[in-house]
């Protein structure tokens, strides 16, 4: 059996509003790109997990969608995968964009409910401010809410990332580690693949259309040469399979190209994209597509 006496381990579920930067703060953190991020905010829908490993520790992470009020169910699962997390997890960090503050009610009140659980306060983007102004921010937070221990960062420079690792290492518990050493996360290929897909959505339409899709991977076939991938492209009206496609399909081979190129990176190897568009109609509203798609759960 292994020994593990001395050995450090433990979850740390990363919260927040969408686009507070959670997401590039994992990645960051774990110095590799596992969890997809864009400047629209609820680009995160699933529970991302990413793992640091060193000799006598391992961190957990799990990234999480944003905070927000759900409207419809695709949005309500992201909110069940944000509860699952934050039970799940023995340290919290709350990230709150230094720009934009208001930290709503449900979130305090999400960390109220938390017992013998590490919270800790993350003031982000303070490339974007002075720190005075940082320091005010900080200090509003924290008269609503007894946090642990406050970090000012940036996730996208690294400024005060150092300090927040530490934190974090001090604050484990002994326990073995959960995940063999080399593993960095615990999705499979595909997954990654259909979220490169899903993040050029997000890149290149605007509006609803980020908001309406899902990817699903319909083939995946590992050939000596190259990797075969065939996957639909689900909205959820049929008026926007015309703007995804675009005049002469010329939007959706762009996003094809785009989209392979950064799987290629990712595999490592030539790719076969072949993408179709479906329409699956209000399948955001109904619990048993978006279950199907994999949200939630
Ligand atoms: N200036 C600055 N921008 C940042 C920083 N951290 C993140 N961003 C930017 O903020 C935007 C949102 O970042 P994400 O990491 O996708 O945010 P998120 O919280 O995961 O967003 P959701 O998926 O919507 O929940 C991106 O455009 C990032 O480049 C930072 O420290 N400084």
């Amino acid at each position: 059996m292994e020994h593990t006496a001395g050995h450090k381990s433990g979850y740390v579920a990363i919260i927040g509003k969408p686009n507070a930067g959670k997401s590039t703060l994992m990645n960051r953190l774990l110095g590799s790109k596992v969890s997809i991020t864009t400047h629209k905010p609820q680009t995160t829908r699933h529970q991302i997990l990413g793992i640091h490993s060193e000799d006598d520790l391992q961190i957990i992470f799990l990234d999480t969608p944003g905070v927000i009020n759900p409207r419809y169910e695709l949005q309500k699962a992201m909110m069940k995968t944000v509860d699952r997390a934050r039970a799940d997890a023995d340290i919290i960090l709350l990230i709150v964009d230094v720009t934009d503050y208001e930290v709503p009610g449900r979130i305090f009140e999400m960390l109220s409910s938390l017992k013998g659980k590490k919270i800790f306060l993350v003031i982000n983007k303070i490339d974007k401010t002075s720190g005075q102004q940082t320091e005010v921010v900080a200090k509003n937070i924290r008269e609503k809410f007894d946090f642990d221990d406050t970090l000012l960062v940036s996730a996208l420079n690294g400024e005060g990332l150092q300090e927040l690792m530490d934190t974090i290492k001090t604050n484990l518990k002994e326990g073995p580690p959960f995940y063999p050493k080399d593993m960095l996360s615990e999705q499979p290929v595909r997954f990654f693949v259909a979220e490169m897909i899903r993040e050029q959505l997000f890149l290149r339409y605007h509006q609803e259309i980020p908001y309406s899709s899902t990817i699903e991977i319909v083939q995946y076939d590992e050939r000596d040469d190259l990797d075969y991938i065939s996957a639909d492209i689900i909205v959820n009206r049929d008026s926007q399979k015309g703007i995804l496609i675009g005049k002469g399909g010329k939007a959706i081979k762009q996003l094809g190209r785009n989209a392979r190129e950064v799987i290629e990176e990712f595999v490592e190897k030539k790719v076969y994209l072949d993408l179709h568009v479906k329409v699956r109609d209000k399948w955001r509203e109904d619990p048993n597509r978006v279950r199907h798609y994999g949200y939630g759960y």
